[in-house]
């Protein structure tokens, strides 16, 4: 692991790393925001999954985490969204290839030998920083916006003992029926809808739920609202009963003006679950 650049951020440090990925067949980097509490032992950690066409950092310099997190002395990661580089391929298309891993691990043609987001969120980079940072990864939480909205809840759902909470910021909710989600993950993972049903947010919360704390905003404004399909998630969240808050935040589109407005909600529901 190569550590890229440290800034002093609230007290603490915001990192940013790159290694060798097996699961990606590429190198990755990542942000690490390390509160100060950090400095005297193993702190609670808290995923922060972004969304289409970013890198690790635009949440890291955008989302505006820092300072609820040094506050309550959380930890935050800030993976990238998919492998890249030279030999990795891409598309013409912002939601396909670099930039659109959509946390899964891809089985099908081009995809298959680099597109592995779901090993690389779930196994690699969770050793990689057990290993490497004062973390206690008994204790985490995950969050995200759009597509990583998508990963967040996608993973907390389908991984229920590792996550004590899990929220999201306009989260893909639909990906089994929706153009932001039905052509990719049939790229990666085929045609068999059966396959693609783990990377459901809205089916996830109807058939399985999450036993901790979930919160859900979305912006009554969002340019791609049609494509997010929030009342899939409402539905679903409303036919299991699912303990959730869900807020339709009015004139918010789905910029990170948006999710810097809520990110200390999101972070005091964290903190909480974390800590307790
Ligand atoms: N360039 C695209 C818009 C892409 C976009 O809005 N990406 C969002 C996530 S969308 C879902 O995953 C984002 O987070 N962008 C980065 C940022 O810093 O804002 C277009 O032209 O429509």
């Amino acid at each position: 692991m190569k550590t890229l650049s440290e800034n002093v951020s609230f007290g603490g440090v915001q990192g940013v790393h790159s290694h060798a990925s097996t699961a990606c067949n590429c190198d990755m980097t990542f942000g690490l925001y390390l509160p100060p509490e950090a400095q005297s032992g193993p702190v609670p950690l808290l995923w922060f999954l972004s969304g289409l066409t970013c890198t690790h950092e635009n949440a890291m310099t955008k989302a505006g985490a820092q300072a609820f997190a040094s506050e309550v002395g959380v930890a935050v990661v800030f993976p990238d969204t998919s492998p890249r580089g030279d030999g990795v391929p891409d598309a013409d298309d912002f939601a396909m290839g670099q930039g659109a891993g959509f946390y899964v691990d891809a089985t099908k043609g081009k995809w298959a030998k680099h597109f592995k987001m779901w090993s690389y969120v779930t196994d690699e980079l969770p050793a990689l920083l057990a290993e490497n940072f004062p973390l206690d990864m008994d204790r985490q939480a995950i969050t995200g916006h759009s597509m990583g909205g998508h990963g967040a809840l996608t993973i907390a759902m389908n991984l229920p003992d590792r996550f004590r909470s899990v929220s999201a910021f306009a989260p893909m909710a639909n990906t089994l029926d929706s153009d932001w989600g039905k052509p990719q993950l049939t790229a990666y993972l085929g045609e068999d809808r059966e396959k693609r049903r783990k990377h459901d947010a809205s089916v996830l919360v109807e058939e399985r739920g999450f036993r901790g704390p979930m919160l859900i905003d979305q912006g009554t404004d969002d340019q791609f609202l049609d494509l997010l399909k929030p009342e899939a998630l409402a539905s679903a969240i409303a036919r299991r009963r699912q303990p959730a808050t869900f807020r339709m935040q009015k004139g918010y589109d789905h910029s990170y003006f948006f999710v810097s407005s809520f990110i200390d909600d999101h972070m005091a529901l964290h903190a909480e679950a974390l800590w307790a």
